[in-house]
């Protein structure tokens, strides 16, 4: 069965632990949320039908071995574990981006899952699956996106209450919505409350620009 391909590109990692490496980006169509500052709309629906070989010949002409899944959400497409197992027994290091809802633990344990808590601001935090935090080994990542204050509040109770900073071996991450909050009060708020968490800004946005797609 194809999966629904919204863009594939090559780029700088702008996000996570793995930022500033080069990475392949495969951008999968459609997603079953709707945050309000979400800023990869043209992936809801745009897309065309891609056979995994296909996939996986796209991504070796790149000449580099680490690769992004994300979209839109990957984990509404059945397909999407076994590109990522054929992607891993390639040999390739590769990298989940998954909103939360949908269980983890469908996708093998060699990739690095990346999962995003959403708070208030988005609109979708009641859509959060917290049986991930059980499944998650020490190479995942978690990571908050924050549009106001009552958003730290939610991840930082979040953060306490469910012990997140041992459940994983990197710091969770709390990144402002991009042109929304101010990044510098949000900098302020974790060091007032001394809070083991990485703060990070999409560093492809700070290069290329708020709207271009395929960086
Ligand atoms: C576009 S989503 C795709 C993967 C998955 N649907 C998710 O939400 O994690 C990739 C990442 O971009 C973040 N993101 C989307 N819009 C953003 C914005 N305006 N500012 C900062 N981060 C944003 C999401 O929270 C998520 O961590
Ligand atoms: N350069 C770059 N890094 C990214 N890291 C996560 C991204 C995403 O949209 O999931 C992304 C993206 O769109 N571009
Ligand atoms: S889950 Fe991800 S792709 Fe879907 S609306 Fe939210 S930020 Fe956008
Ligand atoms: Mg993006």
């Amino acid at each position: 069965m194809p999966l629904k391909v919204n863009e594939i590109f090559y780029s700088i990692q702008g996000e996570s632990s793995f930022i500033g490496i080069p990475c392949v980006f495969v951008r999968l169509t459609g997603c079953n949320l709707r945050c309000s500052y979400c800023d990869t709309r043209y992936a809801y629906e745009e897309g065309t039908l891609w056979d995994i070989p296909d996939i996986l010949d796209r991504i070796s002409s790149y000449h580099c071995p680490l690769v992004e899944i994300t979209g839109g959400e990957p984990l509404i497409q059945k397909e999407t574990p076994l590109l990522i197992r054929d992607l891993l027994d390639r040999g390739c290091h590769v990298l989940l981006e998954t909103n939360g809802s949908r269980p983890i633990r469908t996708i093998d344990e060699r990739c690095v899952r990346i999962v995003d808590i959403k708070c208030p601001s988005s609109g979708e935090s009641r859509s959060n699956d917290y049986r991930n935090l059980d499944d998650l080994t020490g190479q995942d990542e978690i990571k908050f996106v924050l549009g106001e204050r009552k958003d730290y509040e939610f991840a930082k109770e979040i953060l306490i209450s469910r012990n997140l900073a041992n459940r994983i071996s990197h710091p969770p991450i709390f990144s402002p919505v991009t042109n929304s909050l101010d990044p510098k009060k949000l900098v302020r708020w974790i060091l007032e409350d001394h809070l083991p968490v990485r703060f990070q800004l999409q560093l492809h946005k700070i290069l290329w620009g708020n709207d271009v797609r395929g960086v």
